[in-house]
């Protein structure tokens, strides 16, 4: 059933916002970095040839028994305590049937009536400061699917009527964690959902249970929406966008499932329950199929699986090892290096937080940290058209690069080309000065005879300075730079300078 061909047009988004109140609840699926698969020991591995790494269980084949991938378990477990959640006595897995080519098996292993974590919360902080609290029902562990190619529909092979099936991804371990309806978000709901994913995400990140990029699936959000008549106090029908892959993404996608539910249901219309596809380029999604809350998938718990029995003992260690959380993290650093909102936020967005943590750890000041890292080396970044972080920079190096700038060995400028060299492979900062001979001439012969030499050749300058005109010295100093390559200390000539010219500085 193609609904958009016989849908009214969109609300506006402040059309809707006066008439409706939204409901929303997101189904995060975060793939784990473990070793290898859930159940079996095939590697869990990104971006191999296809169905290289699969075997006898991923595959189901008779005979096979599945073992739970201890790893797995406590990642849950550490991200269900991050999440504030319950953690289950007991708990046990379960059998999701259905029929897809995705899923060799025929069924998913997940959990059901009993996931591991339940009953948390996440407190998000929007773009102005403000904390939302969003309410977690629970994290519960499974396994992903197949991953499948519809070569004639992607356009990859001209008119072919086949798919193609890479079963690597099957049975790679995933967390689902499933939020309570968020109500009382009013026109912030699709900030407050980027807010929320992004919050997800920094906490996997920060656990390091999963490499948590989402441009390759390792983070994916399925966003439910459905909008109530305000005042009215009963959930609408909701519309669930599968797999909504980029922070943008969740957020533009809430903002149209928005407008879009608004548009049918003032003109009087119902919303059909759906799974529904975003749509990237035109910023919209599109019907997927009808799914009721009735779907029957004929869960049944797992034969062949233990129950997992957790102690507390075992929960303690876990939360013993949990990182200080990401936002508790941002809020510490964004006081004790004093950089504004904007400053601090920059910072955020070009990724170099821990980079310019370590290098403040290392000894430098906040504030030569951030003009390394968000001025020369993102600069250079910008440059060579790749991320600041993926220059693989290391803080020890501005660190080193600072100090020889400090202890007056090499000038910034000298500094900066030090830097590219590095980043051409020519090694350590010092080594590089050492290799390349570009210590700063303040030797006081060799720098003094350049000076002299570039007073004697601007008789002019000379008289402004000495009449008293101190920033002319700024034009004696280009030319002593090009007599000892770019090597002079600044400081240092205009030293020399007064000094000849019985000036005190
Ligand atoms: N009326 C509603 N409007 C918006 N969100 C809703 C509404 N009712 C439920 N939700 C949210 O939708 C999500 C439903 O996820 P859940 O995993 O429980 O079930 P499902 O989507 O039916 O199953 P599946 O895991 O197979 O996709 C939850 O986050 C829930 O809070
Ligand atoms: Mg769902
Ligand atoms: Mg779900």
């Amino acid at each position: 059933m193609n609904q958009t061909l016989t849908e009214p047009a969109p609300l506006s988004f402040d059309e809707a916002l006066e008439r409706f109140e939204p409901v929303m609840g997101f189904e995060v699926h975060v793939e784990l970095n473990t070793k290898t698969k859930m159940f079996s020991s095939a590697p869990n591995a990104f971006g191999d040839e296809p169905n290289t790494n699969v075997n006898e269980v991923d595959l189901g084949l008779p005979g096979t028994l599945p073992v739970v991938n201890k790893t797995a378990v406590e990642y849950a477990i550490k991200l269900g305590l991050a999440l504030n959640c319950s953690i289950a006595e007991t708990c046990r897995f379960a059998r999701k049937q259905y029929f897809y080519p995705d899923t060799p098996k025929n069924w998913q292993t997940s959990q059901y009536d009993e996931p591991i974590a339940f009953d948390g919360y996440l407190d998000v902080e929007l773009d102005d400061g403000e904390i939302f609290r969003v309410e977690i029902e629970r994290a519960h562990m499974e396994e992903d699917a197949g991953k499948l190619t519809h070569a004639g529909g992607s356009g990859r092979i001209q008119g072919a009527d086949y798919s193609l099936v890479d079963y690597n991804r099957a049975g790679v371990p995933l967390i689902e964690i499933v939020t309570k309806p968020i109500t009382g978000a009013g026109e912030r709901a699709p900030e407050i959902a980027r807010a929320y994913v992004t919050a997800v995400r920094d906490i996997v990140k920060a656990l390091g249970i999963s490499d948590a990029r989402m441009e390759r699936g390792n983070v994916r959000c399925d966003a439910n929406v459905s909008l109530m008549e305000k005042g009215a106090g009963k959930f609408g029908t909701r519309s669930e966008t599968k797999n909504v892959n980029s922070l943008r993404a969740v957020e533009h996608a809430v903002h149209y499932e928005i407008r879009r539910h608004a548009g049918i249901l003032a003109a009087g219309g119902s919303i059909v329950q759906e799974t529904r596809h975003w749509k990237e380029d035109t910023r919209t999604t599109s019907s997927g199929r009808p799914k009721s809350d009735a779907d029957d998938y004929r869960y049944f718990p797992e034969p062949d699986l233990l129950p997992i029995v957790t102690d507390q003992e075992w929960i303690e260690r876990l939360r013993a090892e949990l990182p200080e959380p990401p936002a508790e993290r941002r809020r510490r650093l964004r006081e004790a290096w004093g950089y504004s909102d904007k400053e601090f936020r920059d910072v955020l967005a070009a990724g170099l937080m821990d980079q310019i943590e370590e290098t403040v750890a290392s000894g430098a000041s906040p504030a030569v940290a951030r003009k390394w890292w968000m001025g020369e080396i993102s600069r250079v970044a910008n440059a060579r058209e790749v991320e600041p972080a993926a220059l693989g920079v290391e803080p020890a190096t501005i660190v080193e690069l600072n100090k020889l700038i400090e202890e007056g060995r090499i000038n910034d400028k000298i500094a900066r080309q030090v830097l590219e060299y590095h980043l051409d492979g020519e090694g350590a900062p010092s080594k590089i000065v050492a290799d390349r001979g570009l210590e700063v001439v303040s030797d006081d012969g060799a720098l003094t005879a350049a000076v002299e030499k570039a007073m004697a050749e601007n008789p002019d300058v000379v008289e402004k300075v000495a009449a008293g005109k101190l920033k002319a010295i700024g034009a004696l100093i280009g030319p002593v730079m090009k007599e000892t390559r770019g090597q002079a200390d600044a400081g240092k000539v205009r030293e020399i300078v007064l000094n000849k010219l019985g000036i005190e500085g």
